[in-house]
């Protein structure tokens, strides 16, 4: 009989928005939750014995009974909740993933003084994966969709050139990429005190960025590097980040047979096939746990 391999189950993508009323001014929290569960669940595969199954349904309404009984704090937060109560409210489950996208918005300031209307920031998605197996915590938190580009000091020469190769040396280029990036918290034991879960989303953000910006850039793997690097340093709570940055090519356009000079002025934007740079970045002496595709 072939052998039942890996296996989890749960309620992909719950999405749920909190509000919160205070008086006039309104909080909005929209989040969207997945849950995979896993432990004793041969039966249910191999005989068909639901006997051990918390049902997906029942995790799709904890994650709504949970946002009204205790509100959403943070993502990280949210997620550590859920996954406890899993983990230890059934015998039969010893493993929980929670993974967690949120949708920012911001209040739309008027001159009246309305407080309830919102308007969603852009593409950018915060994330976090909470993994509990009883005793030790794994949070990885991270953001996708943050679009940033450079103008500037940015080059890319020097590569090999074999019969195949037509593109041009740019030692002036436009870099621009669509951040995707996951950051591995030290923080794994629920005897010691959580790390600030919004503050350390500030801190890695904002030292995403300003490492974007402040790189003079001799590819986007360098840039990768800077950015991964300046997290590791500045952030002591962070063992590990993995970036996924899309090179997002911005080509010159051949203005001659229009009789006019293209000095790094216009540029054709195209979305796709892009350059794909992945890399993690780590503590010394830290093992990488971060997947990697
Ligand atoms: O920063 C870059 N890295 C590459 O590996 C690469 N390859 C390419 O075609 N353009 C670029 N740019």
């Amino acid at each position: 009989m072939p052998t039942l391999g890996q296996n989890q189950y749960g309620k992909a993508e719950t999405r749920v928005v909190r509000v919160v009323r205070d008086g006039a001014v309104h909080h909005i929290k929209d989040l969207s939750v997945s849950v995979a569960l896993s432990g004793e669940m041969d039966a249910v595969h191999l005989s068909g014995s639901n006997a051990n199954v918390l049902t997906t349904d029942t995790t799709k309404n904890t994650v709504y009974a949970f946002a009204k009984e205790h509100g959403i704090d943070t993502a990280e937060e949210f997620g550590i909740r859920l996954a406890r109560h899993f983990v230890t409210g059934q015998e039969s489950i010893h493993r929980a993933r929670v993974r967690v996208e949120e949708y920012a918005w911001e209040r739309i300031e008027t001159a009246g003084s309305a407080q309830h209307s919102f308007v969603r920031r852009g593409q950018e998605v915060r994330t976090a994966q909470i993994g509990y197996d009883g005793e030790c915590w794994e949070v990885i938190s991270g953001l996708t969709g943050l679009t940033v580009l450079n103008t500037t000091d940015s080059e890319f020469w020097g590569y090999v050139k074999d019969r195949y190769t037509t593109l041009q040396e740019a030692h002036d280029r436009i870099l621009a990429t669509d951040v995707h990036a996951r950051w591995r918290y030290g923080w794994s034991d629920d005897t010691r005190p959580m790390p600030d879960w919004d503050h350390g989303y500030g801190e890695a953000r904002g030292h995403l960025l300003s490492a974007f910006a402040e790189t003079y850039s001799l590819s986007l793997q360098q840039t990768l590097y800077q950015m991964g690097a300046r997290v590791i340093e500045r952030w002591p709570e962070i063992d590990e980040i993995r970036l996924s940055l899309p090179n997002n090519h911005h080509f010159l356009v051949d203005l001659e047979p229009f009789g006019l000079t293209n000095d790094n002025e216009v540029y054709f934007a195209a979305d796709r096939p892009y350059g794909l740079i992945e890399a993690t970045v780590l503590r010394d002496g830290v093992e990488p746990r971060i997947p990697t595709d």
